[in-house]
């Protein structure tokens, strides 16, 4: 992996923190669970097969080659997974130009997408390590359904990757389903060059085997000569306080900003110290906040990290696991994530399964105002305005990531009007990435939801409750457990989402 920038001139190797850093390093690589100390050590004695990956899932290559074969016939994949089951697939594809759809939602919208129209030709791997995240779970009794309505066999259209002996493992191999499993003892957001990583890729013609020979050839790199980590790991952890802005701009692995956040975020985003991950546009709007920046390509951001895809792969996995011993914190449990999921339950089952009428303090055009504020402007003023000092906006979007992407817009317009350093996340998305961060990381977030009307709506076979209501109650969860923070938050609803998204777009612009 090659560094550069003028950050690395603040690198202190004779620091407590970088020799520190230097008695981790070999630590890493022997797989000692009691890096991250003592409490932290019965979880990573479950977890840290992903430094094995490089070499051992290459034993992968002929079943995930056997499936490939199996399921060559249909030109289109669908990936249904969160977290890091979707995210690494979805940034392989990207970098390789392949075609892929990430149904990583709920939004009933999006769904419609996913479905496609063409289901004869379509494969879906469902991807979850645990087996029962209720988005994957969700997606998966949709597809079923939506296959056996077109008269087409689920078995020869859907294919799984879990954990063995999983409770969806159990049931999928007892129909019939093809199956590959993962190790169990690499968690989610760590599991890019197991299964997860690896057969979705396969199947869209990644050359994942490539990958694998990147990720082994800068392992073997780092653990000889082991400055360049070092110096990375060092810098995040001393010249970022809080922020870390990644861009992908220029890059020739697009999306990698978004598989970073999820992996630092949702490692660090606890005990009130970790680091934000923020994936921004370009170089100029990275700094906005005086967020440290960190590209992969050209030379003006602070750190500048460049290498083949699989290098950066276990590169930043093993930074991560660097920053987590030296911030003291415990890289592989994620304690929010669960919290909001409580939430989403809660919602539910108060609700009776359908989404009750939810009032707003007031309405402009097509926007409910839920929150502060007698207009769109003001109210966005309003929230702006109680930014804490040295704090940061998160924008959640629960909304359609093809139809309404213009909102993303949004990112940019917030961090230049306030200054402050802002994330833009796609909901329920962002839940199993910056979300970790939101509620466990430093308490000093504003945040701002965006809600809006759907077209359409399916039932979810199985479950008393529609996926429009199941994005709801993740929606209306994760801002009550915001709420119980007291952190400053809006809700704004869109009755039409494109109108809305225009009105606020204009809003924000004319702040
Ligand atoms: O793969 P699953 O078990 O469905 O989990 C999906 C995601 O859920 C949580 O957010 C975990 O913290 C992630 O590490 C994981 O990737």
């Amino acid at each position: 992996m090659k560094i550069s920038g003028p950050s690395l001139s603040a690198v202190d190797r004779e620091s407590d923190i970088y020799r520190k850093l230097r008695e981790t390093h070999p630590r890493i690589a022997k797989k000692d669970s009691q890096t991250w100390g003592s409490k932290a050590a019965a979880e990573a004695a479950v977890r840290l097969n992903w430094i094995d990956l490089p070499e051992a899932s290459q034993a992968l290559l002929p079943q995930i080659a056997d499936l490939v074969a199996k399921f060559s016939s249909h030109s289109r994949v669908v990936l249904c997974g969160m977290g890091g089951s979707s995210l690494g697939p979805e940034v392989i594809a990207l970098t390789y130009k392949k075609d892929i759809f990430i149904f990583d939602s709920t939004d009933p919208n999006y769904a419609q997408h996913a479905i496609g129209s063409d289901l004869a030709k379509t494969v879906v791997v469902v991807s979850s390590k645990s087996g029962s995240t209720i988005e994957t779970s969700s997606q998966r009794a949709l597809f079923q359904s939506q296959f056996e309505k077109a008269g087409l066999s689920p078995v020869d259209h859907m294919l799984f990757v879990t954990d063995p002996d999983s409770p969806l493992d159990i049931e999928v191999r007892a129909g019939g389903y093809s199956v590959i499993n993962a190790d169990p003892n690499v968690g989610g957001r760590f599991s890019v060059l197991s299964a997860f990583g690896l057969l979705p890729s396969a199947l869209v013609g990644a050359p994942i085997a490539d990958l694998l020979a990147d990720a082994r050839a800068e392992k073997s790199a780092f653990l000889e000569e082991d400055q360049a980590i070092l110096d990375v790991a060092y810098l995040l952890v001393t010249q970022a306080e809080q922020y870390i802005a990644f861009t992908d701009a220029g890059s020739t692995v697009p999306g990698l900003s978004d598989w970073i956040e999820q992996l630092i975020a949702e490692s660090t985003g606890k005990d009130s110290i970790g680091r934000l991950p923020i994936a921004t546009e370009d170089s100029p709007r990275a700094k906005v906040g005086g967020s440290f920046t960190v590209a992969y390509a050209g030379s003006s951001t602070d750190l500048t990290v460049e290498g083949p895809l699989g290098a950066h792969f276990i590169f930043w996995e093993w930074v991560t696991a660097l920053i987590g011993a030296a911030l003291k914190i415990d890289p592989f449990n994620q304690p929010n994530v669960t919290e909001a999921k409580e939430q989403t339950a809660a919602c539910l089952t108060e609700w009776n399964n359908s989404v009750p009428v939810l009032t707003p303090a007031c309405s402009e055009k097509s926007v409910e105002i839920f929150g502060d504020g007698q207009s769109l402007k003001d109210a966005l003023a309003t929230f702006i305005e109680d930014v804490k000092d040295g704090g940061y906006i998160a924008i959640m979007a629960y909304l359609d990531r093809r139809d309404d992407v213009k909102i993303a817009e949004l990112r940019s317009i917030l961090a230049e009007k306030s200054g402050h350093p802002t994330s833009f996340g796609w909901g329920p998305r962002f839940m199993h990435s910056t979300g970790q961060f939101h509620k466990g990381g430093q308490k000093n977030g504003s945040f701002l939801q965006i809600t809006g009307e759907t077209s359409i709506d399916y039932e979810i076979p199985g479950r008393r409750y529609s996926l429009r209501t199941l994005l709801f109650a993740q929606a209306i969860g994760d801002n009550r457990a915001l709420a119980t923070r007291k952190y400053p938050l809006l809700r704004l609803h869109l009755q039409k989402r494109s109108a809305g998204i225009d009105e606020i777009l204009a809003a924000a612009r004319s702040l």
